[in-house]
């Protein structure tokens, strides 16, 4: 089982440089995820951790030893791609043992080996189909087998679930999660999808344009972002930008926003203008002189579960809300909306 380290990471296309500084770490047995969205670069860096392109600057290194000089075929790493290119000719049983037999082990230690990972990936009993006989799910997982049978050091997945349907796609989903984690093997796993990302990481790298804009845990990246980009790719996200900010130590804020005034917690060493972060959970009806803000309503709709709300405080802020399905609100009134500060966060309005 392997650390995993990179270092200022760059890779340029031509001219363009896809990858400008990108640091983050797995320790052993962790789930890292790059999360983004299209062309922000998380597939570039698991092909440089792949080897299968070569980084123009930086350092990858595997318990502390530097990876760049060995070749794709000499990393001992498993890669599942979305695009799963099974060979067509071969049977399941046939594609999963494949890179065995190019180890040249002995038949039956690779029989056993084979078995054993069609079982670990519920496969039992299709080994003898091809992959045009088998669903997209059950193709991902010949997939998934064929990377896990080698016992790798590294277990690098790109977009797995891209081409799968909703329910197999939280089906694979967890599969992968239970195996990583039953297994101990450090992964990679590249998503533009954010649930995914919560749900299945140890750790999550947020990238933007080349960089990682916030390295942290789900929690972190989903309660206390280092900046709007982040908070926006994560979820639900209201700002409301502050009139005053006071400093009180230790990442403590009090400030003006909106006509109400805060005590909170936020990014540390805000300075300059800076604005606050509500997510929907943060936020309740209740009466207009029991509330911290007080807002119009400009929209609300019943969803089952929750009633969705659109309110406009007095500064132009919206603030959008899931309030108690019983609820019952009229477009035009005027609604208190009461906080939850251990859901608010504070944010500098330009990324530090
Ligand atoms: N072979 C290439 N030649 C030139 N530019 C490339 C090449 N491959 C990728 N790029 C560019 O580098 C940037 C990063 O690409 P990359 O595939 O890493 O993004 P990504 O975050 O994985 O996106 P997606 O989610 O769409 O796969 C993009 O702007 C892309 O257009």
């Amino acid at each position: 089982m392997a650390t995993v380290e990179v270092r200022d990471l760059r890779k340029r296309y031509q001219d363009f440089l896809a990858l400008d500084g990108v640091s983050l770490k797995a320790e052993t047995g962790q789930l890292v995820t790059l999360l983004g969205p299209s062309g922000c670069g998380k597939s570039t860096t698991l092909r440089c951790l792949a080897g299968f392109l070569e980084a123009n600057g930086g350092e990858i290194t595997v318990d502390g030893e530097s990876i760049l000089g060995t070749p794709a075929n000499r990393r001992g790493f498993g890669v599942v791609f979305q695009n799963y290119a099974l060979f067509p000719h071969m049977t399941v049983a046939e594609n999963i043992g494949y890179g065995l037999k190019i180890q040249k082990l002995p038949k039956s230690e690779i029989e056993t080996r084979v078995y054993d990972a069609m079982k670990l990936v519920r496969l039992d009993g299709l080994g003898d189909r091809l992959p045009r006989a088998i669903s997209g799910g059950q193709q991902q997982r010949v997939a998934l087998a064929r990377a896990l049978v080698l016992k790798p050091k590294l277990l690098l997945l790109d977009e797995p679930l891209a081409n799968l349907d909703a329910r197999l796609r939280d089906e694979v989903r967890w599969l992968i999660r239970d195996l990583q984690q039953q297994s101990g093997i450090t992964a990679f796993y590249v998503t533009h999808d954010q649930s995914e990302a919560m749900a299945m990481s140890d750790m999550v790298a947020v990238m933007k344009a080349g960089r990682v804009a916030q390295f942290a845990t789900p929690r972190e990246i989903y309660q206390k972002p280092t900046e709007r980009y982040v908070a926006d790719f994560t979820g639900e996200a209201n700002f409301i930008p502050c009139q005053s900010v006071t400093p009180q130590g230790e990442g403590r804020y009090a400030i003006t926003a909106a006509g109400a005034t805060l005590e909170l917690e936020g990014v540390p060493g805000i300075t300059g203008p800076a604005e606050l972060l509500l997510r929907p959970e943060a936020l309740s009806l209740t009466a207009p002189e029991a509330g911290t803000f007080k807002g119009t309503v400009t929209k609300s709709a019943f969803l089952g579960a929750a009633l969705h709300c659109e309110i406009t405080l007095p500064d132009g802020s919206m603030l959008k809300l899931a309030a108690e399905p019983n609820h019952k609100v009229r477009t035009g009134e005027v609604v208190g909306i009461a906080i939850d500060n251990s859901h608010a966060w504070l944010m500098p309005e330009v990324a530090p």
